[in-house]
Order: C-alpha cells, then sequence, then structure tokens
C-alpha cells in the first residue's frame, strides 16, 4: 500500500512549551482515521502541521512522496484539505453557495466572481450528492449548521486532494442531521476516488465503521494508533481521558460511559 501521509519524530514548541513530543503516524491508501483525546492533548496542532499552516520545529511530514521542506509547501498543502468551522467565519454571508464550492478549485475562500460554468457544473453535482440540491441557488449566510458542513465538504472536494481532515464535523449539528452527516460521509468513505478521510471527533458515537483505523493521543505524545478494532478499547480510552470510561459496541457503532 502506497503512503498517503506520514509524520516522523514530529515535535512542535510554542511559547517554551513541547506541545507535540515526538509523533510518528502513517496513514496508507485506503485507510479513513479518527484522532481521538482529551482537550488540550495536540489535536489541533498536529492538524495545523499536516496543513503547512504551523511549520513542526522538528520532524518530517510527508503528503504523498512531497516532504516539507524539500517541497514546495504551497503545492504540497493543496493535496491536504481541511473542514473545520473556523473557516465558516471567513465566508462572506452574501457569497453563492455555488461560489463557495467552487471556491475549492483554487483553495481560495470567496471568489468575488461568478466561477467558469465546468466549476458551476461540478459544484452542483456534488450538491446533488449531498441530497441537498436546493440549496443550490442559497445565499452561504442563510444557511443551518448542517448545511455549512455539506457545503464545506463539497467545496473541499472540489479539490480533489489525498487526505480530508475534518475537525468535529458535527459540531453542532443536532442528532437527526448528524446521522444524516455521517451517512453522507461513509457513501463518500466507498468513492473509488474519495481521499483518505481524517477526523477528529471527542464521541465515539461518530466514528462510523468506514473509519478503519484510530489515533489516540494524550499529553502530545501517540498512546496507541492502528486498526480500530485493535486500539479502540475500554483500557486506553480509560488511560487517555485519566478516569474510567467504558466503551459500548452497538452494532458496527459505539457508545462511552463514563463513570
Ligand atoms: N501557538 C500556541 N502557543 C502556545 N500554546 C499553544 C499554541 N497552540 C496550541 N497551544 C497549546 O497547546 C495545547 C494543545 O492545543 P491543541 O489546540 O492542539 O489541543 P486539542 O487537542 O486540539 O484540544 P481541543 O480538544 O480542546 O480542541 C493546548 O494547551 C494549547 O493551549
Amino acid at each position: 500500500m502506497s503512503s498517503v501521509l506520514r509524520v516522523q519524530k514530529a515535535t512542535f514548541v510554542r511559547s517554551g512549551r513541547r506541545i507535540l513530543k515526538g509523533i510518528d503516524w502513517e496513514v496508507q491508501a485506503g485507510q479513513h482515521w479518527c484522532i481521538l483525546g482529551p482537550n488540550g492533548c495536540g489535536k489541533t496542532s498536529l492538524i495545523n502541521l499536516i496543513t503547512g499552516y504551523e511549520p513542526a520545529t522538528s520532524g518530517d511530514i510527508q503528503i504523498g512522496e512531497d516532504q516539507f521542506g524539500n517541497s514546495d509547501w504551497r503545492e504540497v498543502r493543496k493535496r491536504v484539505g481541511l473542514v473545520t468551522n473556523t473557516l465558516t467565519t471567513f465566508i462572506e454571508p452574501g457569497e453563492p453557495v455555488i461560489n463557495v464550492i467552487a471556491s475549492g478549485r483554487e483553495a481560495k475562500l470567496n471568489l468575488w466572481q461568478a466561477p467558469p460554468a465546468a466549476w458551476q457544473r461540478q459544484a452542483a453535482t456534488l450538491l446533488k450528492a449531498t441530497g441537498s440540491p436546493h440549496l443550490r441557488k442559497s445565499l452561504w449566510g442563510t444557511l443551518s449548521q448542517g448545511e455549512r458542513q455539506k457545503v464545506l465538504i463539497c467545496r473541499a472536494l472540489m479539490a480533489q486532494f489525498s487526505v480530508l481532515i475534518l475537525d468535529e464535523p458535527c459540531a453542532g449539528l443536532d442528532p437527526v442531521a448528524r446521522e444524516h452527516f455521517l451517512q453522507w460521509m461513509a457513501e463518500i468513505a466507498t468513492w473509488p476516488e474519495s481521499p483518505s478521510l481524517v477526523m477528529v471527533t471527542h464521541h465515539v458515537e461518530e466514528i462510523l465503521p468506514c473509519l478503519t483505523h484510530v489515533l489516540l493521543l494524550k499529553n502530545g505524545q501517540v498512546h496507541s494508533q492502528g486498526e480500530k478494532a485493535d486500539i479502540l478499547t475500554s483500557e486506553a480510552l480509560s488511560e487517555i481521558y485519566g478516569a474510567p470510561v467504558e466503551l459500548e459496541e452497538r452494532g458496527e457503532r459505539y457508545a462511552l460511559v463514563v463513570g
């Protein structure tokens, strides 16, 4: 299997604090990952290194064949998609939904002009696949939280990334919207051209069967990583959260009982 993303001995130091302390992690083609860890363990910091928003203090980050430092990182980052709520604040409320999606082609947030017809068609096709083709004529500012998440993922899919990082994509969704959203994510994972999905979440309920691997972080270090069935245990989760928790299997999904 080919490597899509490789992090080797990555450290991240800010304000004299060692936030990431030697992370080794590899995502191979065809794998979909979930990252779990308590607040402040370094999940966002790790994502910031992978997307090139922050330079690692030491260590190597490789996307496919290209390594940060040896390749033009602006080109490399075009292969890593990031869907995060912080993006939403940078998009103008008056921007048409189709333009928001089409802007993913150039990794720009606001296009300020009508996108080329071919991009508009591709954007409309992606939107249709979400089951929300009626949003085609909507403006960004009128969308609900769940609709915004779908549009942001469509936007990311415009660029044909090899890795798509979803940072707490279900935050703010009601239970039904969350389940619909997760099922759509599961469908994306079945596409032959699907990027490797990396989902950061605090909720084991959101770990879908399509997520094949799990990375557990604690205090800026890898606690454990590997195939979901091996890594996701009550014992491991109790260790990372520093309190007894019980992982319950419900069909192919999970629930967590605290205490
Ligand atoms: N630029 C920075 N300067 C100083 N401290 C930072 C910086 N970036 C992150 N930190 C600190 O590093 C730690 C890890 O932060 P990070 O946001 O990566 O955690 P996280 O696992 O994503 O947390 P959460 O689950 O709460 O979102 C936190 O204690 C945070 O305050």
